[in-house]
């Protein structure tokens, strides 16, 4: 998004990206939360910890990358083990609720469960150079987005399990893949929707016409992660 200030607190439609994904999640219609943990850059903590919602909220200062800051949020929650903890990009501000609900139900019967679209683009496998090595078959391919939803028990064994090994991943529910549970595939909308270049935002904010406004009226949800 280039520089200046991070795209988590620039405005949209009057608050921050980050509080318009919390009151996405506050909305009626999803999951009843009882708190909030924020992993935010260092100084905006005491801004972040100003902010009023209806339930509880913990921030806290993010670390190097998303694996350390999650691990930071996840320490700053009430020790409730079997309580389901859902991670989620605070740039990703449409979260729809029926598969947020979803991935909830799914811990009935699974280990952790993750939002994701089915790809519908053809994979190329490319080298370097940029020359294709082979086209992926993309049967049963799925974009990964958030939430992505555990046990807050399970989630802080994962987290230390990771960090003892040096094993680095790019989403949440990698490392409970990498230590042999099962993680359930919840199909999720594209309007699910994570801003990441200068494109997205013209595109998806409140304050533009076409499609930004209508995902953004359906209530359909980095930098910085939220717990
Ligand atoms: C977790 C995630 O949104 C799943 O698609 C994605 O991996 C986050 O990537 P980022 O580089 O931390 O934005």
């Amino acid at each position: 998004m280039g520089g200046g200030t991070p795209k988590q607190f620039r405005d949209w439609g009057g608050v921050t990206l980050l509080e318009a994904t919390l009151r996405a999640f506050l909305a009626p219609g999803m999951p009843d939360l009882a708190g909030i943990a924020l992993a935010v850059p260092e100084d905006r903590l005491a801004e972040v910890r100003a902010w009023r919602f209806p339930v509880p909220h913990w921030a806290v200062a993010g670390g190097a990358t998303r694996q350390a800051s999650v691990a930071l949020a996840l320490a700053a929650l009430p020790d409730v083990p079997s309580a389901p903890v859902l991670i989620h990009d605070a740039v990703r501000p449409f979260p729809p609720a029926l598969p947020v609900h979803g991935a909830l139900a799914a811990l009935e019967t699974w280990d952790g469960a993750v939002l994701g679209e089915p790809s519908t683009d053809t994979l190329k496998r490319v080298d370097a150079q940029g020359l294709i090595l082979g086209t992926e078959p993309r049967e049963g391919i799925f974009r990964a987005q958030t939430p992505q939803v555990a046990r807050l028990g399970l989630w802080r064994e994962a987290f230390r399990w990771a960090e003892a090994r040096g094993f680095a991943a790019t989403d949440d529910v990698s490392l409970l893949e990498a230590m042999g549970l099962r993680v359930k595939l919840v199909p999720s909308p594209p309007t699910n929707l994570k801003l990441t270049t200068p494109e997205d935002w013209d595109r998806w904010h409140p304050g533009t016409t076409g499609c930004g406004g209508s995902a953004h009226s359906q209530g359909a949800s980095n930098g910085n992660q939220v717990v």
